[in-house]
């Protein structure tokens, strides 16, 4: 059987909790054939783990996508996009290619960073992504934005943010509540432009939870890839991140990656679905 093809456009973590390497594990995990174009390489201070954000040439990019393109990606994700001009070439990219599913992270913040990335980004990201995009999978706050809403504190609001999204163009969206909104649970909520469904586990008292969106939009593409519906997809790609979170793991005094193989390799998480 041959593997179906996944491409991610995305930083790298030189951490390798997140970003493309978090990208990569998880494709691997999940049984696909996962391919990389690079836009940025993230660094830390080993001191403090403050973040330098590094982008490559634009042209090394073009490159790349130009390589994928022609191995003939089925599914493309994108991860830190960082400045408006890459956000262009990814949706390029994705309209260049003969991949039939979309899935956009909209990563404006890294976890234990409170500086957005670049605030233009946003307005690229409605206008370019979300109008193409098979998934899309904010965080609270990412969802306040791309919605125009601000900050999201229920789940009334993140239905709200979900219409707005969708009407925008995403043809699903999953708003990811996480570990951002209040509550003994880890709920996300997922819109299909007809039904609004709570995805539910328990939230685990791991603060080693970075790389957790990444993961959870990889997982999503990687099962989109092998053929399960947009709904399937999520349910299993939460599922996926909640064993990796669950079982992540304390990397230095700042911070601790989730395990992407825990989900094959240590244990299954259910998770609850609910219409509201
Ligand atoms: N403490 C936790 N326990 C269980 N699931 C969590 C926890 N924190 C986040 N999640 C889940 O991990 C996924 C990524 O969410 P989140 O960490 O909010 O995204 P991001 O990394 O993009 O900020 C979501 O499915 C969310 O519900
Ligand atoms: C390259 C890169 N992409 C994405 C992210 C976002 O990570 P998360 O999955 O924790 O939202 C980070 C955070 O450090 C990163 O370094
Ligand atoms: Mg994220």
């Amino acid at each position: 059987m041959s593997l179906k093809k996944t491409l991610t456009i995305a930083g790298s973590d030189t951490s390798a909790g997140a970003g493309m390497q978090a990208d990569l594990k998880t494709f691997q995990e999940l049984n696909t054939y996962g391919m990389v174009a690079l836009t940025a390489i993230v660094t830390m201070d080993p001191e403090t783990w403050s973040h330098d954000v590094t982008p490559l040439p634009i042209e090394l990019l073009d490159q790349q996508i130009k390589t994928a393109l022609s191995i003939g990606p089925d599914a493309i994700k994108t991860g830190m996009l960082g400045t408006e001009e890459i956000i262009g070439r990814a949706a390029q990219a994705f309209k260049e290619s003969d991949a039939e599913i979309f899935v956009v992270d909209p990563v404006m913040v890294c976890k234990g960073e409170d500086e957005v990335l670049n605030p233009g980004n946003t307005d690229a990201m409605i206008k370019e992504l979300l109008p193409l995009a098979t998934v899309v999978t904010p965080n609270l706050f990412e969802a306040g934005q791309l919605s125009g809403l601000g900050k999201l504190t229920s789940i009334d609001e993140m239905k709200e943010a979900a219409r707005i999204i969708h009407k925008r163009g995403a043809k699903h969206v999953v708003i990811k509540g996480g570990k951002a909104l209040e509550g003994a649970e880890a709920v996300d909520l997922y819109f299909d432009g007809k039904t609004y469904t709570l995805l539910t586990t328990d939230k685990f008292q791991s603060s080693y939870n970075h790389g957790a969106g990444c993961t959870f939009a990889a997982a999503t593409t990687a099962n989109l890839a092998n053929g399960l519906t947009p709904r399937e997809a999520v349910i299993d790609a939460k599922a996926f991140v909640a064993s990796a979170i669950k079982n992540g793991w304390k990397m230095n005094d700042f911070v601790g990656p989730v395990q992407h193989g825990a989900y094959n390799k240590v244990e299954k998480i259910d998770v609850q679905t609910e219409e509201v």
